[in-house]
């Protein structure tokens, strides 16, 4: 049998690939960032040459670097950025524009018009989710109606539209498959998560031929193998699924009421709710956790744009630090936040708001705030994010939700973890592999070709470090007030 899995885990910012082992051990791993392209404000793009350039650059790199045969690899999984919108010409392979990232927004008039021709409770009820920019659906729409000859092209069946997995298979299999899986799907706004299936009406919504769809597969299977001209042999592509959902299952929530929160850019919260599709009534999202040999679990996610960013623009944007993990020191170096609340809404608010128009705010300032107060502020505004997306899973799901799974690239920030089990009332749990959304996708493929099974990877989960909450709920519920207020103030703006 062969000895390791590749995952490749194609975020916002940066490609990684990661090699593990039997125990689930990151052997290692090679990550790129790439360009991100801003033509105008509030739009955001990606060249998908450089994505896919990035990603098997990677590869090569961290397959080099520790010197294994690629006979050695059992199977690849595969993760990736969501929602991120992509077409591309079949005949040529050649994308037809750039990538339309999830952060942009430059759909969001379109969304209103949506909401206010009454279609919210239709897009809620087949698809889970709610209108917003956010999702594929008007990205894939400006892009026919706005690339010169995309819908004619469209309407001829010569264009190819996918997620970013969906691009990335197509390239490793040099266009022999164009597919995606149900979780990718699941963020498009045109995919029923009850039938399981692209929907019909909410294609014609959106004028959508269906010829341009991928076909969707469950997370885990063998859906073909890399071209030999791609990793210079043919490895089996086994398991996909989108970076939040595989995150969830590489964190081992794999039981209802389990819930895991990855501080990324963004901050994304899933609660696993089994097989039931629970509604939302706190524009929460129902959305597929996963789909192995037939069954399909659910989810409810909080999705928050701005997490980790917040901290890339105190480096970038104000120049307060020089290195994202600098923050824990600034902060740090303050006892509290001296009355400064800061929200990062610097591209509206996601959930459980979704307010595309609300703006960055930092309220509360006197002569004595100093960059560390706004640091600090910047970090725990990722924990009161994260707060309100907890408090609307526990109203909607009645699910008792007793620790957090926590991963990503802020969660590696001490004072933010114990900042934020204070503000939740909820210990928060960081695994010895914080990797996890390569790791679950890794798990996703070496389920599907017999390299592990599901008691395995509960078994290797294992704790690094547990954040008791430390304040009194008297304490909790006076700085959630200010923040409410803050949020206010940002979404009167
Ligand atoms: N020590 C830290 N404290 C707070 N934020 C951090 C720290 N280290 C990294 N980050 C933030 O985490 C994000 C990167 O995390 P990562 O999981 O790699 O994100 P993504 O997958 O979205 O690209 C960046 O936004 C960065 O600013
Ligand atoms: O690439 P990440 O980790 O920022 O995740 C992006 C999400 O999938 C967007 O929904």
């Amino acid at each position: 049998m062969s000895k390791y899995i590749l995952a490749f885990d194609q975020g916002t910012t940066s490609s990684r690939a990661i090699v593990f082992d039997p125990q689930g051990n990151l052997l290692s791993i090679a990550q790129k960032e790439f360009p991100q392209i801003f033509p105008q404000p509030s739009w955001v793009e990606h060249d998908p040459d450089e994505i896919w350039s990035s990603q098997i650059g990677v590869a090569h790199e961290v397959l080099a670097r520790i010197g294994i045969h690629k006979s050695d690899i059992a199977a690849i999984g595969i993760t990736n950025q969501r929602e991120t919108t992509l077409v591309w010409n079949r005949q040529t392979g050649k994308p037809i524009y750039n990538a339309i990232v999830w952060q942009d927004r430059r759909t969001a008039k379109k969304c209103e018009q949506l909401k206010a021709q009454g279609y919210e409770a239709t897009f809620q009820s087949k698809t889970g989710l709610v209108i917003d920019a956010y999702f594929s659906a008007t990205k894939l729409q400006w892009l026919l109606d706005n690339v010169p000859n995309a819908r004619e092209q469209a309407e001829r069946g010569e264009l190819a539209f996918g997620t970013i997995d969906s691009w990335l298979i197509w390239k490793l299999t040099e266009g022999e498959l164009h597919i995606t899986d149900v979780t990718n799907a699941s963020r498009t706004l045109l995919f029923n998560i009850h039938t399981q299936q692209w929907d019909d009406e909410l294609l014609s919504i959106f004028n959508i031929p269906h010829s341009l769809l991928p076909e969707v597969r469950s997370c885990s299977e063998v859906y073909g193998y890399t071209s030999s001209n791609i990793l210079g042999s043919r490895i089996p592509i086994a398991g996909i699924a989108g970076d939040q959902q595989a995150a969830t299952f590489g964190q081992a929530a794999l039981e209802r009421g389990m819930a895991k929160n990855t501080y990324g850019t963004g901050c994304f919260m899933l609660l696993n709710t089994g097989d039931e599709p629970i509604p939302s009534h706190h524009k929460l999202l129902t959305t597929i956790a996963w789909q192995i040999n037939g069954h399909t679990d659910y989810a409810l996610e909080g999705s928050v744009f701005i997490a980790g960013a917040v901290v890339q623009w105190l480096r970038d944007g104000l120049g307060i630090i020089k290195h994202s993990a600098d923050v824990e020191s600034l902060a740090g170096s303050v006892p509290d936040n001296g009355g400064v609340y800061f929200v990062p809404a610097f591209v509206g608010l996601g959930a459980p708001y979704w307010d595309s128009y609300a703006r960055g705010t930092i309220t509360g300032l006197t002569r004595g705030s100093t960059s560390a107060h706004i640091a600090r502020a910047a970090l725990e505004s990722i924990a009161y994010q994260t707060a309100d997306v907890l408090d609307a899973m526990r109203t909607d799901s009645h699910l008792d939700i007793s620790e957090l799974r926590v991963d990503g690239g802020a969660s590696r920030n001490d004072l933010l973890m114990q900042f934020q089990a204070d503000i939740l009332g909820v210990p928060v749990v960081r695994p010895k592999i914080t990797e996890t959304t390569a790791l679950g996708a890794a798990y996703l493929a070496g389920l599907a070709v017999g390299y592990w099974d599901s008691s395995e990877i509960v078994q290797q989960w294992q704790v690094e470090k547990r954040f008791e909450p430390t304040i009194s709920a008297e304490h909790r519920a006076t700085l959630r007030d200010s923040w409410r207020q803050a949020i206010e103030l940002t979404q009167a703006w």
